[in-house]
């Protein structure tokens, strides 16, 4: 958890740099998304060993060569074993770490530290227990000495997650659902144009992310930036991305990238839909369980 909230403050005070149930009006979004470019990114961890008494230090190699793009507003999603390197190449997207080799760029500009412009949304909220929802929502703006005239932008944010009655409560009066809400509402006040969002769902309970993904999907049409979801949930990459990509055990090659040709809102019992889950299951070597 702390270095999470590390994380955030790493994010929102770069220099550099609703979900509520009413129909989002407008389908034109606010804003351009980032484009990013990942060139044969290759990453290894540093490894100690210790047999009997000897020390060894070994690489543990995570990624290998791994390329890929995010077009401006698009939603990638990334499904893969447990291990392969998905969350490692999202810290990598955001800046935390540098790789140990290749390139990540954002408009042609290499990704050399976070940056507001790209934000995480961790499985965990990560919220500060002594801070006010408000108060955790305006962090980066804090962080950031943006001048107080701006602080509108926490209200809209809270308005979008639909958290405005909630705005003076602090995070242990909130549910799972409503504080992953303003974990997210932290990220919208920056106005990112990449949201990077590794499992943001993935512990809140089976009803409750059935409703937030819906809410993700109207707040990414409206605000039009490009999402990197990491999910070891099939339907919901099917649900919410425009292109799936698949990643074999670690390191991870791209044994499948599925542009997914339905429309929005997807349901879950079109046949084409079931068709794709399927497929994705098969590329995940899943065919035996369906
Ligand atoms: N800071 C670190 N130091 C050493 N090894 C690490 C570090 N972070 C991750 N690893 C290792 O890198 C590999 C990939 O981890 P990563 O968290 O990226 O996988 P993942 O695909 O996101 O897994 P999961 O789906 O279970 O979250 C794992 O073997 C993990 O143990």
């Amino acid at each position: 958890m702390v270095n999470a909230l590390r994380q955030i403050l790493q994010e929102t005070s770069s220099d550099a740099a609703t979900l509520d149930s009413v129909a989002v009006q407008s389908s034109s979004p606010t804003q351009q998304g980032a484009f990013i470019d990942i060139k044969n990114v290759s990453h290894h961890f540093a490894q100690n060993h210790k047999n009997g008494s000897a020390e060894s230090n070994a690489n543990l190699p995570v990624l290998d060569s791994v390329r890929l793009q995010v077009q401006p507003g698009e939603f990638v999603a990334l499904l893969g074993p447990s291990g392969c390197g998905k969350s490692t190449l999202l810290r990598l997207v955001a800046g935390l770490e540098p790789p140990s080799a290749g390139h990540i760029t954002q408009e042609k500009q290499p990704i050399k530290q976070p940056d507001p412009s790209r934000i995480v949304v961790f499985q965990d909220p990560t919220l500060f227990p002594w801070r006010t929802v408000r108060d955790n929502v305006a962090l980066g703006l804090q962080a950031r000495k943006v001048p107080k005239e701006q602080y509108v932008r926490v209200d809209e944010a809270l308005s979008l997650v639909g958290l405005t009655e909630f705005a003076s409560s602090y995070p242990h009066q909130l549910s799972g659902g409503m504080a992953q809400r303003a974990a997210l509402a932290r990220a919208l006040v920056n106005e990112p144009k990449l949201l990077i969002l590794d499992e943001p769902l993935g512990k809140l309970d089976s009803l409750t992310r059935l409703t937030m993904q819906g809410e993700l999907l109207k707040l990414w049409q409206k605000a039009g930036f490009s999402v990197l979801l990491v999910t070891h949930d099939v339907e919901e990459a099917l649900f919410l991305a425009n292109r799936v990509i698949v990643f074999s055990p670690r390191p991870p090659r791209t044994v499948a990238e599925l542009q997914v040709d339905l429309p929005y809102p997807r349901h879950r019992t079109d046949p084409r839909f079931v068709q794709l889950r399927q497929q994705l299951l098969r590329d995940l070597g899943l065919s035996d369980v369906t």
